[in-house]
């Protein structure tokens, strides 16, 4: 069968291109991206006949290869004339585009270089993010990424994404249509109200859904066509950008209360209708008055995730898991203090939980008293639990007031301090020195982002604890030399996490997303740190092999989904 499906493409549907490797649609009948939806009766997909040829197929990034096309293919494609005589290849290709991204002095600059290319030839884009990801997440993702979406309006030059605004009210489900691909997998949506530790950016949030789902295809695998970057942009309470004459948002205040929750659900709904339920739909950067009840409202009929609460909390417990085989003991022997109580707080605290429970066999709530959380009003007490949001009063233990976080440090000591305010510069010197005061080796998560955000450098972080601490941060910092010694800080961040949990969920066909499928990630990244990385204090394994670990994520992750019996079918193997 698949040969005959071979045949028909080359013969029968002229303009499929001869790509390398797995580019053509390879699955045959109805492969898992339902890009091929041939079937034995109607042996050609009916639209592959339309795929562009000549001068528009070099203005298709999808498909464009620029100078690497061969002499067969611009014969065949009519591309004789459009192009210069020489033919290089993809090698050459990328050494030349890496050359001159290098010469670029600002990140900002590299940035748009990247997107440049992302739009003019994808192939490339993925392929030099693959080949060069350590040099390059730092430019498509954080901490680059959150300038850019800071000047969006004054970088903007080609759309990316999809925009779903209020005007679209009423017409969400037409929108998505506009959308030119069909068998979405992923979706990753923003509202904009959070981006990363920088706050309001409005609709010029769209930086990261885009560079989110970059990481879906280059490190975890998921094509490019599946993955669907969206905007919602439901106003802007950002006063900078409603005046800035460059802001390419609804020029209002947010929506809020009833406003908002109906466009949400309107755009929940539709995508439901339009891609049916096996799209992971992950939420990104919404604030937290929003985040914690759409995970809430739409946990049970639709496949969310939340990155911020989800996937930070699956890649800090994976740190910590690893932590302990440096520092010694059990999740459950360790007393936990956060500074920043929101999402990623309290989705962490929540996870870590969750896991000691399941290891000591102790109910979730006893557990959650090794967890202590503080937040701009001081530590989260008992006596402040009526005016807490909800998802802080489980953190809410008995204690006498205690009103910053120095103080905390020194009356909870805990061996394991974590920040996820947002806010940069908190962990002190008097902070950082109280914590190593009473730990041998005291953890030490700098979480917030962009790299202005954390909570302390690295090279603060290893001077005040005079080398002590086990560090991790959420943006990336250069290794530091102290004392003659070099310590590399490791990076969590969920980038980590979402590429393989997605890849996991979706190839697995789960419906819904359970805590367990979390654990599951953790637990696999986890594994992959090995002895040499740990001889180097290292908590997480280097960035370098993230597509294996992400594939073993996505394994554990889809097996977890199955042993659940979460999807509706176990996978059918062809016989073709
Ligand atoms: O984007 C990142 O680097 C991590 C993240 O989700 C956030 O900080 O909101
Ligand atoms: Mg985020």
């Amino acid at each position: 069968m698949e040969s005959t499906m071979k045949e028909i493409r080359g013969g029968g549907a002229p303009c499929v291109l001869d790509m390398d490797d797995a580019a053509t649609v390879g699955g045959g009948v109805e492969d898992t991206y339902g890009e091929d939806r041939a079937t034995e009766e109607q042996l050609v997909t009916p639209w592959t006949v339309s795929v562009a040829s000549g001068y528009n197929l070099l203005r298709d990034p999808r498909y464009n290869k620029g100078l690497a096309f061969t002499e067969k293919e611009r014969e065949t494609h009519y591309l004789r004339g459009l192009l210069p005589p020489t033919v290089i290849s993809q090698e050459l290709q990328e050494r030349k585009i890496m050359h001159n991204i290098r010469q670029y002095q600002l990140p900002l600059q590299r940035y748009m270089a990247m997107m440049d290319l992302q739009e003019g030839n994808e192939r490339l884009f993925y392929k030099l993010l693959i080949d060069n990801v350590e040099e390059l997440l730092p430019i498509v993702y954080t901490p680059t990424v959150g300038e850019a979406c800071q000047k969006y309006g004054s970088i903007f030059s080609r759309p990316q994404g999809l925009y779903i605004s209020l005007k679209e009210k009423g017409k969400i489900l037409e929108v998505l249509k506009n959308w030119p691909e069909r068998s979405i997998q992923v979706i990753v949506v923003t509202d904009g109200e959070r981006i990363l530790g920088l706050g309001d950016l409005g609709c010029q949030g769209m930086g990261i859904p885009v560079g989110k789902l970059s990481l879906y295809t280059a490190l975890g695998g998921v094509r490019p066509s599946a993955c669907l970057p969206i905007t919602l942009d439901v106003g802007t309470n950002n006063e900078e950008l409603l005046n800035d004459e460059f802001y390419i948002g609804l020029r209002q205040r947010r929506a809020i209360g009833q406003e908002y929750a109906d466009f949400l659900h309107e755009f929940m709904a539709a995508v439901k209708q339009n891609y049916g339920e096996k799209v992971l739909i992950q939420f990104e950067d919404f604030a937290n008055h929003n985040a914690f009840d759409l995970l809430a409202r739409y946990g049970t009929t639709h496949l969310v995730f939340n990155d911020d609460i989800q996937g930070t909390a699956s890649v800090v417990l994976a740190g910590l898991v690893a932590a302990l085989k440096l520092v010694g003991g059990t999740l459950a022997e360790h007393t936990y203090l956060f500074l920043g109580a929101g999402e990623a707080g309290t989705g962490i605290a929540e996870l870590i939980a969750l896991e000691m429970s399941r290891q000591t066999k102790t109910p979730i709530d006893e557990c959650r008293k090794k967890i202590w959380l503080v937040d701009s009003k001081g530590l989260i007490v008992s006596a402040r639990k009526e005016s807490l949001q909800h998802f802080k009063k489980p953190w809410a233990h008995e204690h006498e007031h205690v009103g910053n976080l120095l103080d905390a440090v020194n009356a909870i000591k805990p061996t394991v301090l974590i920040g996820t305010s947002g806010k940069g510069q908190t962990f002190t010197q008097e902070v950082v020195e109280a914590i190593s005061s009473f730990n041998e080796m005291p953890i030490i998560l700098a979480l917030s982002n962009p790299t202005s955000q954390a909570e302390c450098t690295a090279e603060q972080a290893y001077t005040w604890s005079k080398g002590r601490a086990v560090f991790a941060t959420g943006s990336p910092f250069d290794p530091v030399e102290y004392n003659g010694k070099i310590y590399v800080p490791g990076q969590a961040n969920n980038a980590y996490i979402f590429p393989g949990f997605g890849l996991g969920v979706v190839m697995s066909g789960a419906i819904r997303v359970h805590d367990d499928m979390l654990l599951a990630a953790s637990e696999a990244l986890a594994q992959q740190v090995t002895q040499e990385n740990f001889d180097k204090g290292l908590i997480y394994p280097p960035f370098s092999n993230i597509r294996k670990i992400s594939a073993h994520i996505a394994a554990n992750v889809a097996a977890k989904a199955y042993e659940l019996g979460q999807p509706p079918h176990l996978p059918m193997f062809s016989s073709y």
